[in-house]
C-alpha cells in the first residue's frame, strides 16, 4: 500500500524549472532514500510535499497523501496534517529550535498544537520520547545551547515522531554531524521506523548513509529523476552513467559494488 503518491511534481521559479515533472510512490513502512548531488533538487521535493516551499516558488502536479491532494490543501489543513501524520527533521536542527524556551517547553508547544493532555501526561509523555530516543529524563529541562548537535536532532526525532506519523521527511539529518554520531542516529531512527511502521523518505547526497537502511532508492539529477529501483538494483546495476558516477564517487560503495559483482562471477 502505498502512503504518498507523487504524480508529475513540477517545482516551478520565475526564471526556471527546479523540479521538474517527477513521479514516484512511497510505501507503507518503507525507507526510501532520495539521492542526487547538492542542488539537483531534493529539499525542493521535500519542501513541496509539506506545502513549505519558499513563497517565490510554485509546485504543479499531485501530491497524494491520506485520500488528499496536499498541493490543494488550505494552509491551516495543511498545518493540521503537518506535524501529525508527516513530520520534518532537517539538517540544520539548530534552527528548530528556539534558544532561550527549554527543551520541555519545545514539546509543550508542539503537544498543545496537536494533543488534548493534562499538564501532567504531556511532560511524561515528552520525557518517555526523550528515553525511547536514548536520551535522559533530565534534558526535559535542559536549554538547546546545554546540548550537542547529536542529542539535539535526537530530540527532533523524538518530536517528530511523537505521534506516531505515517510518513517521516529526514532531509539530510546527519549532514552536519561527526560521523560517529551519524552512525548512531541513522541506527535510531531504523529501531524507531522498525517500531512505529513508519515510512521513511530519506534525503542524501551520500549514497554511503543508504547503503545499509534503504529499501528503494531514486536518483535526481538537476531536478529530474533519473532512476528509481530497490536498493541492490541501483547500487549493483545503475542504469544511468551518473548514478555509476554518484557509486563511483562513494568509495566504501565502490567496493562494496565490485565485491558484489566478485561474487557473481
Ligand atoms: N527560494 C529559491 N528560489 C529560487 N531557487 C531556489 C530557491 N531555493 C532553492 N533554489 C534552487 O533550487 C535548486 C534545488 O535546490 P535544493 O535545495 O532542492 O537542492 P538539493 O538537491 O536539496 O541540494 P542540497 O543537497 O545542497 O540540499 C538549486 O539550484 C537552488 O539554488
Amino acid at each position: 500500500m502505498n502512503v504518498l503518491t507523487v504524480n508529475h511534481l513540477s517545482v516551478i521559479g520565475k526564471q526556471h524549472r527546479i523540479v521538474n515533472d517527477i513521479s514516484f510512490q512511497i510505501e507503507a513502512g518503507e525507507w526510501f532514500a532520495l539521492v542526487g548531488q547538492s542542488g539537483s533538487g531534493k529539499s525542493m521535493t521535500a519542501s513541496a510535499i509539506g506545502q513549505l516551499l519558499p513563497p517565490n516558488l510554485q509546485a504543479t502536479g499531485e501530491i497524494n497523501y491520506a485520500g488528499s491532494n496536499l498541493l490543494a490543501l488550505r494552509p491551516s489543513e495543511m498545518r493540521n496534517i503537518r506535524g501529525k501524520r508527516l513530520s520534518y527533521i532537517f539538517q540544520d536542527y539548530q534552527g528548530s529550535f528556539t534558544p532561550f524556551l527549554t527543551i520541555g517547553r519545545h514539546f509543550e508547544e508542539y503537544q498543545r498544537r496537536h494533543l488534548d493532555l493534562s499538564k501532567t501526561a504531556r511532560k511524561q509523555q515528552a520525557k518517555q520520547a526523550l528515553v525511547s530516543v536514548g536520551l535522559s529524563e533530565e534534558i526535559y529541562t535542559r536549554y538547546p545551547v546545554q546540548l550537542s548537535g547529536g542529542q539535539l536532532q535526537r530530540v527532533s526525532i523524538a518530536i517528530a515522531l511523537l505521534l506516531k506519523p505515517d510518513l517521516l521527511i529526514a532531509d539530510e539529518p546527519t549532514t552536519a554531524l561527526d560521523s560517529v554520531t551519524s552512525y548512531k542516529v541513522l541506527e535510531l531512527l531504523s529501531r524507531l521506523q522498525a517500531d512505529t511502521g513508519c515510512a521513511i523518505l530519506f534525503i542524501t547526497h551520500d549514497l554511503r548513509h543508504v547503503r545499509k537502511y534503504a529499501d528503494r532508492i531514486a536518483v535526481m539529477k538537476d531536478g529530474v529523476m533519473i532512476e528509481t529501483g530497490n536498493k541492490d538494483q541501483i547500487l549493483n546495476h545503475p542504469k544511468h552513467a551518473y548514478t555509476e558516477l554518484l557509486i563511483q564517487s562513494s568509495p566504501s560503495l565502490r567496493t562494496m559494488s565490485l565485491s558484489a559483482e566478485g561474487a557473481l562471477r
